[in-house]
């Protein structure tokens, strides 16, 4: 960003200075430091090329061509039934793409299994967060990573709440009492611990299956403060919303699916929050139907 152009400024019309202003906008910023990871910038770390998966006669993805960097956050929009899940689970290793090949740090997968994704360093956080609620969030954190101690192997729960409180904190996430039921935190809390539990248990791409959808303005801007940080500390992220708004928070590169297409492919400096806002809505579909609303009148 130079240095006459604000940060945060939203432009307020469509001139071409307002677009030029929000191309050069940054995505938000996070204030306390964190420990940034050297990162290999030219392999992504994962790319699909021409992807595509049928369901019997069901077409839901064509032709998908995504590229997810290390340290960038990767939007893919979309409406319902475009496409997201059906993508995120090629990713996630639940589906099998049909068609076009997925390749993970430079080598190309068919995962056969959610096991075989993770253990590629693919972390997904569902919206329904598969945590625990009557757990505790130390519990919670390590669920199915247990550490254990002696010969009896029993939980060394002293080193696993240490762990979490001090892996939390490195997050900037305030939650002093680890001990608290996990579904006594609000929803933006449980994504943050679930977003800190991928960055810990070694994750280079996280997909986020629409983070913010459940959540209010607050709370939103929360969890997408954790966004940009996980992005920053080194990690791939995939993030899956309907919201333009909030993508254009966080986001270096945006897609937008439609019926499984790829209806856009862009650059964060190669649009602005109202182009984006406008091609979710359907702005091509949407004049052309005033268009033709016009020529019957
Ligand atoms: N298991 C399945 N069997 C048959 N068709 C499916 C299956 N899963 C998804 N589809 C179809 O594939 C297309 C894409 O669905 P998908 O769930 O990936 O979209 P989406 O963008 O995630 O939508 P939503 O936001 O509503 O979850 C839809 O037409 C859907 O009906």
């Amino acid at each position: 960003m130079s240095a006459e152009e604000p940060a945060g400024r939203v432009p307020e019309d469509d001139t071409k200075a307002g677009r030029v202003a929000a191309r050069n906008e940054p995505r938000i910023e996070t204030t306390d430091p964190i420990e940034t990871t050297d990162t290999d910038e030219t392999t992504p770390v994962i790319q699909l090329e021409g992807v595509g998966k049928t369901y019997g006669t069901v077409r839901a993805l064509t032709g998908i061509d995504l590229e997810v960097r290390a340290g960038e956050v990767t939007c893919v929009l979309g409406d319902n039934g475009a496409g997201k899940s059906t993508l995120i689970k090629i990713m996630a290793g639940l589906h099998e793409h049909t068609t076009g090949t997925m390749t993970v740090s430079g080598k190309p997968r068919k995962f056969g299994s959610p096991r075989e994704a993770v253990e590629a360093g693919i972390a997904t956080v569902y919206q329904d967060l598969a945590l625990a609620p009557l757990m505790s969030v130390w519990r919670n954190f390590f669920l199915a990573n247990e550490i254990r101690k002696g010969p009896l192997k029993l939980l060394d729960a002293d080193r696993m709440k240490q762990i979490t409180r001090e892996e939390l904190a490195k997050m900037g996430i305030d939650l002093p009492d680890v001990d608290r039921p996990v579904g006594s935190l609000s929803g933006g809390q449980r994504q943050c611990v679930a977003i800190a539990r991928a960055i810990y248990f070694g994750a280079k791409v996280l997909i986020l299956d629409e983070p913010t959808a459940a959540l209010g303005v607050k709370q939103s801007g929360v969890v997408l403060k954790y966004v940009v940080r996980a992005a920053n500390s080194g990690l791939g992220v995939v993030f899956i919303t309907h919201n333009p708004h909030h993508a254009f928070l966080v986001g270096d590169h945006f897609v937008i699916l439609k019926l499984g297409e790829m209806a856009l492919d862009a650059a964060r400096g190669e649009i602005t929050v109202d182009q984006l806002t406008e091609q979710m809505a359907g702005g091509d579909e949407l004049a052309e139907l005033a268009h033709e609303m016009r020529d019957g009148s």
